[in-house]
């Protein structure tokens, strides 16, 4: 079903002006030509045309594509870029004026993607230009892969590709070569590189409806940027298969695209086509780069990622491999202004991993090695019943748990408290040392520190932490009821000293401090210990209950309206009345059957 997509825009006939003036704001090194709407000119500020010393770069074509062209602009890379709107070429007018603008005696260069419409609007203005008496040359960028050799004459798309040649074009000419040199290495790039692209969505035009071309489940592969249908459309897979495919694609010895064979050196472009996530364009490279290195024995000198030449708003991405030797690695690690050239892709690289510090060895402890102890004492196995429910139950209320996190938080308490529980139910049974409560209670904290993380992981840590270093104070061997209460009072203050949260704020502690109150008072008052236990655990579920009543003043819940709070408990605090609750009655089921 097609669909309006929403969009933050005025007018959509005004999306090509509006954004080169934002762009133009971000930049001092960027002006525009005064020619709106008919001229969209982006051009270097310190570049005035019959003064240029260099040879200019002029790129361009339609819109849609940013950050190309105009985010290339800049020293060492483009001179101007003419924009055109959305997926339409610029008119010869805009590049005439371009080409006016920045052109020297030392001449231009064009830059042009392969589509008929650019050939055409820049074939004309060079003509014109040349007529007017400057010096051009126009090199035609057809670098996709995705097709069998064109039969017509429309020949090869250009894709981004088309970016490696602006780079070493600009590097080329910012060294002060000829226009024919800057021409010859810029036409040698274009020979170079290779290109294919994969969609899993279709773009939207400003102002249109996105069509629904490509349905759930599917992508298209081979596909240009202007949302025109892919070569093939075919089942979504991991990306590791599609990436594969994409690279055997590019480097198809039966289309033999591109020069490029065993053993040759060559630079990695993945680009995103708009609506693709960093993450997603990382995880690509990280699997292309073996791929090349492992299945297609190529050396891979450098790697650019990023979303350069995109189309709107399209999920998705592509890869350019280009062949490299020294020159053209040299013309790409040359500096450039370019706001949107990567930087930090230059140089050679270093082993991509090195070994995690270790602390200065003064201060190495050496580490016990724990165990869980053959035979448990009484008090060993009642610490292993009460860790076992309490994990148990927190294992059980993960999707509760998780569904209120989902109204009040980010939705993940119950699955960040079930990690930690899981761990701690399987490291039990290979090394805590279950006869000394201490140790075990600063192994529980291992267990959560290693595998739990969210904000209740590192407060769960600091809580055993601090219980642990109140247990070791006591000398004896047996843990008293009051020896556990002095634990769990030293644990809440250490997790609202660090947290900040007291009681009343909507966190854990609104269990947790409840709890400690009526264990204190049971105990004190000599209530059998693990009455005690159970009168607290009342306290505690009854504390977490009440905080539905209360404005969070602490996490992720502060942001949330009062009327959905009021809708759920705090999931952290219902957490705590749980596993403390299933401790209790474990504990007191023990002595009932001992
Ligand atoms: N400052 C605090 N002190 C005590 N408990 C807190 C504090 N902040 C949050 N909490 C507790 O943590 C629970 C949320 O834990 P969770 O691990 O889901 O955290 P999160 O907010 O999702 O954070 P993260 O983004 O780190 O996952 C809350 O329900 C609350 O009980």
């Amino acid at each position: 079903m097609d669909f309006q997509s929403k969009k933050l825009i005025n007018d959509p006939n005004d999306v090509v002006t509006e954004f080169i003036e934002g762009l133009i704001e971000n930049y001092p090194g960027l002006q525009y030509l005064d020619g709106f709407p008919e001229v969209k000119v982006v051009l270097r500020a310190d570049v005035s045309g019959a003064k240029y010393d260099k040879v200019a770069i002029i790129s361009g074509g339609g819109s849609g594509h940013e950050p190309a062209h105009a985010g290339f602009v800049g020293e060492g890379m483009l001179t101007a870029a003419i924009c055109g709107d959305v997926f339409a070429s610029p008119n010869v007018d805009s590049i005439l004026a371009g080409i006016r603008a920045v052109t020297g005696p030392m001449g231009c260069l064009l830059i042009v993607k392969n589509y008929t419409g650019d050939r055409l609007n820049f074939g004309l203005a060079a003509e014109q230009a040349k007529s007017e008496g400057y010096k051009v040359e126009m090199v035609i960028v057809g670098d996709d892969c995705a097709l069998p050799p064109p039969r017509g004459i429309a020949g090869r798309r250009g894709l981004a590709g088309t970016l490696l040649v602006h780079k070493v074009a600009g590097a080329a000419a910012a060294c002060g070569l000829p226009l024919a040199d800057v021409a010859a290495e810029a036409k040698r790039a274009s020979e170079m590189v290779g290109t294919m692209g994969v969609a899993l969505s279709v773009c939207t035009s400003p102002g249109q409806v996105t069509s629904d071309r490509l349905g759930p489940g599917k992508m298209e592969l081979g596909l240009g940027i202007h949302g025109e249908p892919g070569a093939a459309v075919a089942d979504l897979q991991p990306v590791d298969v599609v990436v594969s495919h994409v690279l055997k694609e590019i480097l198809s010895p039966e289309t033999n695209y591109v020069p490029i064979t065993r053993g040759s050196r060559v630079v990695l472009l993945i680009n995103g086509l708009g609506a693709t996530p960093l993450m997603e364009l990382m995880i690509i490279a990280g699997k292309a780069v073996p791929e090349l290195q492992l299945e297609h024995g190529l050396a891979v000198d450098r790697v650019y990622t990023g979303s350069f030449m995109t189309s709107l708003d399209m999920a998705g991405f592509s890869i350019s491999v280009m062949k490299a030797d020294q020159a053209i690695l040299d013309r790409l690690d040359a500096p450039t202004k370019a706001p949107n050239w990567p930087v930090g892709a230059e140089g050679n690289r270093p082993p991509a991993k090195i070994p995690v510090p270790l602390p200065p060895s003064h201060s190495i402890k050496i580490e016990k090695t724990l165990s869980r102890p053959e035979k448990l004492s009484p008090q060993g196995h009642i610490l292993e019943t009460a860790i076992e429910a309490a994990a148990t139950e927190v294992v059980n209320l993960r999707d509760n748990l998780n569904e209120w996190d989902n109204k009040v938080g980010d939705g993940d308490c119950g699955s960040t408290m079930f990690r930690g529980a899981v761990a701690i139910l399987e490291d039990m049974k290979k090394y805590y040392p279950l006869n000394d409560p201490a140790e075990t209670v600063n192994e529980i904290g291992a267990s959560i520190g290693r595998v739990m993380g969210g904000t209740s992981g590192i407060l769960y840590s600091i809580f055993c932490k601090a219980a642990y270093a109140k247990l070791k104070e006591n000398a004896e061997s047996v843990v008293t009821a009051i020896h556990w209460a002095d634990a769990l009072e030293a644990a809440i203050a250490a997790v609202s000293k660090y947290g900040g949260a007291s009681a009343g704020y909507r966190t854990l502690l609104d269990a947790l401090i409840p709890a400690l109150s009526a264990l204190k008072e049971r105990l004190n008052a000599g209530d059998d210990p693990a009455d005690a236990f159970i009168i607290s655990a009342e306290a505690a579920s009854a504390g977490a209950e009440s905080t539905k009543h209360m404005q969070a003043q602490a996490g992720r819940s502060t942001y949330v309206p009062g009327d959905i709070l009021a809708s759920v408990p705090d999931p952290g605090a219902m957490a705590a009345a749980a596993w403390y609750r299933a401790a209790a009655l474990a504990v007191k089921e023990k002595y009932n059957t001992a």
